[in-house]
């Protein structure tokens, strides 16, 4: 039987918290919890002050986690005062101010200058959500919309990677933060703040106050549309951002095989809970041509997002194929969209692009 969020929780509410007399739930210590299959991760936000004690906590609710029935990976994350092997504070996070506690709001927010907010959104961990992102970013750019990419996934920003952009965003004043360009979107990333040894430090404190801040304060300019990348799963991340960011609406990526549209339909349940539109779903890794004889093979199936689409009523946006030269140029830095724009793949994007487009949706 697989864990739920309600057993995860449980579980953890037998692990004593750092500080003294409760537990780590109703101390408030765990943060975006995500439960998928037998993968479980979630955060642990540990006080500046009782740093030295959070390693024993992390283990002992690892431990409490990992002795559930169907549990098969936790992936637990301190906050940025974690405890060093000795006992030694780690270097405090990045000197610019990003990764407070959320700020009260009332509801969602606009941003400012933003016309459209489109989530990027999938059940199921890499089927290629942040594939589809980046080259829509790219191939809504080339049609002429000023176009931003915000990477949200916080647990394994890819975007950096994907775009072959990194470095420091500035922040001139401490407050707003410039994002950096890249094949003509203008991004920012929760990766683009960590050093890759600090990931793990920095992405634990108050990730719901840096997704917040990145909404609020990256200074994005007049966008057409902002796309979000989200992390994979229906978890508080990305039940976060659909109440607190005006979503436009959402789409929703999908493998073909029905173990990743079983998931894709707790997205679009997570979406419906939310009232937030989805815009459509695509089906990615949909089918494989042998570059050698041209036959073409259906390797996860072929269809199943389509079908799920026209049952649901909602729009379907395209198939992209299982293809090498996809996966090359986005782990290569340039989607192929910006790498080889006249590829019959990059025409996939693009005709994905054009149909957002012509649906007056972008
Ligand atoms: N259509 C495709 N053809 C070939 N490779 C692909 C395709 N789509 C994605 N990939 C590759 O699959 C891997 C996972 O893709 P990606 O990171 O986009 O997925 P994701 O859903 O964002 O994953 P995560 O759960 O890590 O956020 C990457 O190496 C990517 O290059």
């Amino acid at each position: 039987m697989s864990p739920t969020r309600d057993t995860v929780l449980q579980a953890l509410s037998t692990v004593r918290d750092a500080a003294g007399s409760s537990d780590v739930v109703a101390a408030d210590r765990v943060r975006a919890l995500n439960v998928e299959g037998g993968t479980v991760r979630f955060i642990l936000e540990m006080p500046a002050d009782v740093a030295a004690q959070a390693e024993p906590v992390r283990k002992a609710a690892e431990e409490a986690v990992k002795a559930l029935d169907g549990v098969e990976t936790v992936s637990v994350l301190l906050t940025a005062h974690s405890a060093q092997p000795g006992g030694a504070v780690k270097t405090p996070p990045p000197s610019l101010k990003v990764g407070r506690h959320p700020t009260p709001q009332a509801g969602p927010q606009p941003v400012a200058g933003v016309k459209r907010i489109i989530a990027i959104a999938s059940g199921k961990g890499g089927v290629g959500k942040s594939t589809v992102s980046s080259n829509l970013a790219v191939a809504l750019a080339a049609e002429g919309k000023r176009v931003g990419l915000l990477d949200a996934d916080v647990y394994g920003p890819s975007q950096p990677r994907m775009l072959g952009v990194s470095g420091r965003p500035a922040s001139p004043d401490g407050k707003i933060i410039l994002p950096l360009r890249a094949h003509g979107v203008t991004v920012m990333s929760i990766g683009f703040m960590l050093k890759e040894e600090e990931a793990v430090v920095w992405r634990g404190p108050m990730l719901m106050g840096a997704l917040q801040q990145f909404l609020g304060q990256v200074q994005w300019g007049e966008l057409d549309v902002l796309l979000v990348d989200l992390p994979p799963g229906t978890g508080d991340v990305q039940l976060t951002l659909a109440q607190k960011a005006d979503l436009t609406g959402a789409i929703v990526v999908s493998t073909p095989q029905d173990i990743a549209l079983l998931d894709a339909r707790k997205a679009l349940d997570m979406f419906d809970k939310t009232k937030t539109p989805v815009l459509g779903m695509i089906e990615n890794m949909s089918t494989f041509r042998c570059p050698k004889c041209g036959e073409e093979t259906h390797i996860f199936g072929h269809g199943g997002a389509r079908a799920e689409a026209t049952k649901l009523d909602l729009p379907f946006l395209g198939e992209i194929p299982l293809n090498m030269e996809i996966r090359t140029a986005g782990d290569g830095g340039a989607p192929i969209v910006a790498a080889r724009p006249d590829s019959a793949e990059a025409g996939v994007f693009r005709s994905i692009a054009r149909r957002l487009i012509d649906g007056g949706l972008i």
